[in-house]
């Protein structure tokens, strides 16, 4: 069996708030990564998703447990070595409007992570990763404004390659964009891995997009993971409660679906009602 390549080990993260009350929003949370592979994290807003992605990248306090990337430890450490150790994690953000400096050509965005890690990133390497996410290969003197929200979201991605990482943490990066275009944004997500063998954390609230990329998917739910298996068996067979309710509550186009998802949600709700299970359910979805 392959050793995963990121391993979130038992991870607390409390905040402490201004009256000096803190608020445990990640609890015990566990999740292995291997290489090559997409596990997805799913959950409604505020179940701690994000801050799980911040945890690993150094941009969220990790209060109790440990990252380990590659067997090393990477939380808790100084910038300066997690220069060194994580240079091979990145992150695609999911607003392609505000990711990108408006003032920097595409090729000045493209070039600053390897300027900054001393990795060398001339003219061809620019040209190398507009082709790899299917955009002109002159759009490197353009502007971020010049291009339309999912061309941003590819922008995005090609700077989240430039270092050859192992790992990119995907935080709702096609929430922003229509259904076509998040379509053949996934699309890409899929070629790229196939292509360079990367793995993904993929953040999302909708269960219906993450079971089209995902090997795995762990369901969050108030900072803890309440479910975590095959992405098929997750996204069409939930065993737990609230990962029924987030199945129920993803968009569906079809008009049959959504008749068939209906009556499914109302024999859920009456089964619990019988069973009386609705103490401490989570809020509506
Ligand atoms: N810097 C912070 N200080 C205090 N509380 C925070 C901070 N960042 C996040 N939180 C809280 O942590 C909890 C989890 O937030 P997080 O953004 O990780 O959730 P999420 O599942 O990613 O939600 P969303 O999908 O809305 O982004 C929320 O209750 C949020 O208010």
């Amino acid at each position: 069996m392959t050793s995963p390549i990121l391993q979130v080990e038992n991870l607390v993260v409390t905040y402490t708030g201004r009256h000096g009350l803190s608020k445990k929003v990640i609890d015990n949370v566990s999740l292995d990564l291997k290489a090559g592979e997409t596990l997805s994290l799913v959950g409604e807003s505020g179940s701690g998703k994000t801050t799980i992605g911040r945890a690993i990248l150094g941009l969220a306090p990790v209060t109790e447990g440990g990252i380990k990337f590659r067997g090393e430890t990477i939380s808790n450490i100084s910038r300066s070595q997690r220069r060194k150790v994580a240079r091979g994690i990145q992150v695609v953000f999911q607003d392609p409007y505000s990711s990108l400096n408006p003032s920097m050509t595409v090729e000045d965005i493209l070039v600053e992570p390897m300027a900054a890690a001393g990795a060398p990133g001339g003219r061809q390497r620019v040209r190398e990763l507009l082709d790899s996410v299917g955009l002109p290969s002159d759009s490197g003197s353009r502007y971020p404004k010049e291009f339309s929200g999912g061309q941003r979201q590819r922008i995005a991605i090609a700077r989240a390659l430039a270092l050859d990482p192992s790992v990119i943490i995907c935080d709702e990066p096609t929430s922003a964009l229509d259904v076509t275009t998040q379509a053949r944004v996934l699309t890409l997500f899929k070629e790229l891995q196939e292509q360079t063998g990367v793995a993904y954390l993929f953040i999302s609230h909708d269960l219906g997009v993450v079971n089209s990329i995902s090997d795995r998917i762990a369901v969050l739910y108030q900072g803890s993971v309440v479910e975590i298996g095959e992405a098929d068996q997750v996204a069409r067979a939930p065993r737990h409660d609230y990962t029924r309710r987030l199945q129920m509550a993803a968009p569906v186009a079809d008009p049959k679906k959504q008749r068939e998802r209906r009556a499914a949600r109302l024999q859920l709700l009456a089964a619990e009602k019988a069973a009386d299970v609705h103490q401490g359910a989570p809020a509506q979805l």
